[in-house]
């Protein structure tokens, strides 16, 4: 039986140090690594950065956006791409934002979290915006199978606020209802000793004093925190010690565009992605 998300996700960041490496073949990164913008493309884009990076970081984060846009072909490259992460023994999180109506979540869990799915990494990114609860099938079949979640929270974008600022009737801030359902999941997996739980929240290296300002609690989550926003965003050490403080053991700082611009050479990608390590691990484990 493999070991939950959570306790995997925890060892591999212990070490190799808390860092993701996004996968994302934005036209112009294809371009400048001579590769075409087409599926083939893509697909020869991944598996260079798993090739290059396999072993060497906590995680990869292929971004689907960048793989469906090629339709059915890109998708297949999107699952070469998760085999090759899994082959190289890297844990891979699928940043597919996905969320719907729970009867449809079903079928999204089955795709990116079922055993034998070609499109089921180690975890998968999700939407609560349709509510937390509609997640459940998600959830629950995440659980099963030893795969992790990761809701949005607080993102790394401007416009996040008007939705995750947004306070209910309740008095309750949508970005700290999410905070305290993700926390209810991780309790009994906590208490059952595991160093954290597998329902992560999203929440972005960039928004500064957010959490505060929401009244979420990062540190009682429990949780895994997948941090994007390092490099291209402009968040480095400074910035991600400020938004997480006492919960920062627990973040996977994630960078994209910052560690792939040093491709394709290997050697390149391969001391972009050490200087990211020591950075977010100088700000999240110093
Ligand atoms: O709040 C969020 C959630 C997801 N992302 C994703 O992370 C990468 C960031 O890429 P960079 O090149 O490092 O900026 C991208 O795939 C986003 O969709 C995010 O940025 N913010």
């Amino acid at each position: 039986m493999t070991a939950p998300f959570g306790t995997r996700l925890a060892a591999a960041m212990d070490g190799l140090g808390p860092l993701c490496v996004g996968i994302d073949p934005h036209a112009t990164l294809l371009d400048a690594w001579g590769l075409a913008d087409d599926a083939a493309g893509v697909r020869e884009f991944g598996l260079r950065v798993v090739d290059a990076l396999g072993g060497r970081v906590a995680a990869f984060k292929p971004q689907a956006a960048f793989f469906e846009r090629h339709g059915s072909a890109g998708v297949a490259a999107l699952e070469d791409v998760i085999a090759a992460a899994r082959a190289a023994g890297t844990l891979t999180i699928v940043d597919a934002k996905r969320g719907d109506i729970g009867s449809t979540m079903a079928g999204y869990a089955d795709a990116f979290l079922a055993d034998g799915s070609p499109l089921a990494g180690d975890a998968v990114t999700l939407s609560p915006y349709l509510g937390f609860g509609s997640l459940t099938p998600a959830a629950d079949l995440a659980a099963r199978t030893g795969r992790g979640i990761f809701v949005l929270c607080l993102t790394s974008n401007k416009e996040g606020h008007e939705v995750q600022h947004a306070v209910g009737r309740d008095g309750v801030s949508v970005a700290a209802s999410v905070a305290a359902q993700a926390a209810v999941l991780n309790a009994g997996p906590v208490s059952d000793g595991e160093p954290m739980g597998s329902v992560g929240l999203v929440v972005g290296a960039t928004v500064g004093d957010a959490a505060q300002e929401t009244g979420t609690d990062l540190a009682a989550v429990h949780g895994p925190f997948l941090a994007p926003g390092v490099g291209a965003q402009g968040a480095g050490e400074r910035e991600l010690a400020a938004v997480f403080g006492a919960a920062r053991r627990n973040v996977l700082a994630s960078s994209s565009r910052g560690v792939l611009a040093a491709g394709p050479d290997p050697d390149g990608l391969r001391d972009a992605a050490r200087r990211a390590a020591r950075e977010v691990t100088a700000a999240l484990r110093g």
